[in-house]
């Protein structure tokens, strides 16, 4: 039986049991279902090879989301249970056996996606698991680059080393689209982080070095270090993100005596080493036992030798003159010897600068840290408030008005410059719906990963308790009204991807297409060695520059997304991804098709009824959307044969389009949908000049990564103001008035449950009145007394019970509960209101 680990990584978190009830194999499926929630590419593939698979919880996603009868392959070290839907097998994915057996399964089919969530057995030195991922991801890479079809999708686990850089530059080059990125459901103690490739460029050719470890992890000259920093401040501790250098994997460094008398860079020594060594070893430096037995070297100075990675700056000044003053016994030249002086002098004097320096960048650390505090702070309530508010907000107290409009737009002097700071306090990534981050690719891994510590954990609770709590608020809204059902339904179909056409593999089918594929194979290497130059990999990867002149290091910089966009980087010659494809519909030829396939998609939309103005932008455009799906999906049908069932539009949405007499019974509410309605029969307006309107400044925002009780409310105001006229509202309050004389349904509610208890009462009473006239023993006069006694008391009020008025003296002054004595209601009540009372009481009868 698992042990359940309560700290650490081994925290059975939320994500551990919603998997193990939702009857996942490992909490890792929400890595992916998340990850296919933000990129969508699981419902469009019908091959996957999933690499490193076991247990097989991203199979299960897999087989659960892609369209019905997909080819699905599965491969790990470790056995993977069987599947429904998918095939599975046992191999190692850096073997040509398992290219192999892959190839088997998916004969000349093409994979759209392959996925890797591959890990080596963790557990040995961090830079040793990182590197042997990083390989692993090499790989899978490979494995990718062999069966993937030209625009597939690859999905990569990384662990954030400093290979990450090197990796993130590989797939650039490879794909159209590189994305990293954190699903909530991955730890933030995890270094790693997911990487979704999109639009394969499917070279002809490419470089071996491309995927040869040795020439994509090559180790780059890294900037000389400052050593007289480490020696000044060795207070500040930076942490080891890089790993140990090459070759050294130990962390104590000691070093004889002598050594650091005679070196020439003294500071660097102090800086690296952990013990100045006086031991002689036999056949020894004799050096090392003058300098041992010389009186200027005291016991504090062998104190200080043993441990130099606890002294302060005096005991650094100390040693480094100790040091001159031991070089000059030993009769250094005498040029050396003022050179030595001078440099001492140096050493010692630049201390004295530094010391200021210091102090300033002490303060301003302080400060910093200080000003960190506060924002934390601020955040920890804002976001507090934001609870407040939902709460508020669906005890229907309040609109979602406020919420998330002070992240929208930070105020202040320097407002625009301060979403850096925001995003490192990792705000920005909790606007985007605390889904997922982009996590910028910039190589600033010591910074990132620090922030990645200090993330909050009570902060990060409180946005997911708003994430929880606003979409408890839907759920009740959607149950309780159904309108919003309507709207969020209406949406929902905007978006739906049309695939459901996809047959799948039958056998048959197999058959068919493999040999198509084959012919088409055949094609395309021919013509590969004559017209497919474009597409093949001309790279010289061991070239230390590329052809701009930017050395290979500056041109992964540059390549990185924030750099996309910027003039004069994009035109930057010489673009040394090694990979030459067609280029993007620059032609005449590309951009006219373009042109008229856009002209397509928009002439259905002209088309379109205008049905309300009113409606929403957002709902508009999401129905647009909805037409132009449609309409690609009939092209694929006619390219790709398959049979589309269409869905009956008419079996949805009833409740929101009431019809009347085979038309829509549509009812004008507002001045707006009223003054586009006279204009519109007056023939001031036509229907292509409300199409026309409709297309503004809202109707392609973006709203990547916003989140969705942001966008929900954002979608009530963006949306354009229409003049209206004091005739259409004149109309509209008319019509509003005679609305609200209507009697509201609650009234009405209460009237029919009224009535309902009076017919029942009358039911009962008639009942009684019929067992009393076939009452034998009574004359006729007495069956009408008993009748009448027995209507009068029906039509009684039953009296109000007496509630007692108890005042708050004496005992009963601030006691909780019953007051003795008491039964029945009751109410407290202060003694001076009585009083109060008894006084206006009296004093109106005075004036009568
Ligand atoms: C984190 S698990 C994968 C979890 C899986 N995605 C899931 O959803 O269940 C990592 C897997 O990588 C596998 N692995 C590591 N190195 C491998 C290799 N060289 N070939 C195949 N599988 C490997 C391990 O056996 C392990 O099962």
């Amino acid at each position: 039986m698992p042990v359940q680990k309560k700290h650490g990584k081994g925290r059975l978190d939320k994500w551990y049991h919603l998997a193990k009830e939702k009857g996942y194999r490992a909490r890792a499926s929400f890595k992916l279902i998340q990850l296919n929630k933000k990129f969508n590419f699981l419902e469009k593939s019908r091959v996957l090879i999933d690499l490193c698979a076991a247990p097989g919880s991203w199979c299960q996603v897999a087989a659960e989301v892609m369209p019905p009868n997909s080819l699905i392959v599965g491969v790990d070290l470790a056995p993977i249970k069987p599947i429904p839907r998918v095939i599975s097998f046992q191999s190692d994915i850096t073997t040509e056996k398992c290219r192999a057996t892959l190839r088997q399964h998916l004969k000349t089919f093409k994979a759209d996606t392959v996925l890797h969530d591959g890990a080596p057995n963790v557990g040995t030195a961090w830079v040793q698991d990182a590197f042997t991922q990083a390989e692993l991801v090499l790989q899978s890479l490979k494995l990718a680059t062999d069966f993937l079809r030209e625009g597939g999708t690859f999905v990569t686990k990384i662990f954030r080393s400093k290979d990450y850089n090197s990796l993130l530059w590989v797939f650039q080059q490879l794909f159209e689209k590189v994305e990293a990125t954190k699903p909530p459901s991955s730890r933030n103690v995890s270094a790693e982080i997911f990487v979704v490739c999109r639009g394969y460029k499917a070279p002809k050719r490419m470089d071996p070095k491309f995927l040869d470890s040795r020439s994509v992890f090559a180790e780059l000259a890294a900037p000389a270090p400052n050593n007289e920093a480490k020696v000044f401040n060795p207070e500040v501790k930076k942490r080891k993100r890089e790993g140990y250098e090459e070759g050294d994997y130990t962390q104590f460094h000691e070093a004889p005596v002598s050594e650091f008398i005679q070196t020439t860079d003294p500071i660097a020594m102090l800086g690296s080493l952990n013990k100045l060594s006086f031991e002689q070893k036999p056949n020894g430096d004799v050096a090392q036992a003058t300098i041992a037995k010389l009186p200027d070297t005291t016991d504090e100075i062998r104190a200080c030798c043993d441990d130099l990675k606890v002294l302060g700056r005096a005991d650094f000044k100390r040693l480094l003159r100790w040091r001159l003053r031991v070089r000059e016994i030993f009769g250094f030249s005498s040029k050396q010897k003022k050179n030595e002086e001078e440099k001492a002098e140096e050493e010692v004097a630049e201390v004295e600068p530094m010391d200021e320096e210091m102090q300033i960048q002490e303060e301003m650390q302080r400060l910093r840290e200080q000003d960190d505090s506060r924002k934390k702070k601020e955040r920890r309530k804002e976001n507090e408030r934001k609870q407040r508010e939902i709460v508020r907000m669906q005890l229907h107290m309040t609109t979602p008005m406020e919420i998330g409009m002070e992240q929208q737009g930070p105020s202040g002097e320097d407002a625009m410059f301060q979403l850096k700071q925001v995003d490192k306090a990792g705000a920005l990534g909790k606007i985007a719906k605390g889904k997922m981050a982009i996590v910028e690719d910039k190589a600033k891994e010591q910074s990132g990963d620090e922030d990645e510590d200090e993330s909050d954990p009570e902060e990060d609770l409180l946005d997911q308790e708003l994430e929880s709590m606003y979409e408890q608020y839907q759920e009740r809204k959607s149950a309780s009204d159904a309108k919003y059902r309507a709207k969020k339904a209406r949406k929902e179909s905007g978006k739906e991807i049309d695939d459901d056409d996809f047959e799948g593999f039958s056998d048959g089918e197999k058959e068919e297409s493999s040999e198509d594929e084959l012919m088409e194979d055949a094609d395309s290497d021919e013509s590969s060695d004559d017209e497919d130059g474009p597409k093949s990999l001309v790279t010289d990867l061991s070239k230390d520059k590329t052809e701009g002149g930017l050395t290979r290091r500056a041109a992964m910089f540059f390549d990185q997304d924030i750099f996309k966009g910027i003039d004069g980087l994009d035109d930057v010659p010489g673009d040394d991804s090694g990979i030459d494809v067609a280029s993007k519909s620059t032609s005449p030829e590309d951009k006219k098709a373009s042109t008229t396939k856009q002209a397509k998609a928009e002439k259905p939309k002209k088309e379109a009824k205008v049905v309300e103005e009113s409606e929403d932008e957002s709902e508009e455009d999401a129905e647009e959307d909805a037409e132009e799906d449609e309409w690609s999906s009939d092209e694929e049908e006619a390219k790709s044969g398959f049979e589309t069932v269409k869905r009956d539009e008419t079996q949805w949405d009833h409740d929101s389009i009431p019809m009347k007499d085979g038309r829509p019974d549509i009812d004008i509410i507002t001045a707006e949908a009223m003054t586009l309605a006279q204009q519109l029969a007056s023939g001031k307006k036509t229907k292509e000049d409300l199409l026309d309107d409709n297309f503004n400044r809202y109707s392609h925002r973006d709203v990547d990564g916003l989140p969705e009780w942001f966008l929900d409310d954002e979608n009530k105001h963006a949306r354009i103001q229409r003049p209206v006229t004091a005739a259409a509202a004149a109309a509209i309050k008319e019509k509003l008035r005679a609305l609200n004389a209507r009697p509201i349904k609650k009234v009405q509610e209460a009237k029919a449950r009224k009535k309902f208890h009076a017919a029942q009462k009358l039911e009962k009473l008639k009942k009684k009145s019929a067992l009393l006239e076939n009452e034998e023993g009574m004359t006729e006069k007495e069956k009408a007394q008993s009748i009448v006694k027995l209507m009068s008391r029906a039509a009684k009020k039953k009296p109000k019970k007496k509630v007692a008025v108890v005042v708050a003296r004496g005992g009963n002054r601030g006691i909780s509960g019953r007051p003795k004595g008491t039964k029945g209601k009751y109410k407290m009540v202060d003694a001076r209101l009585k009083k109060d009372i008894r006084g206006m009481k009296r004093a109106a009868k005075k004036k009568k």
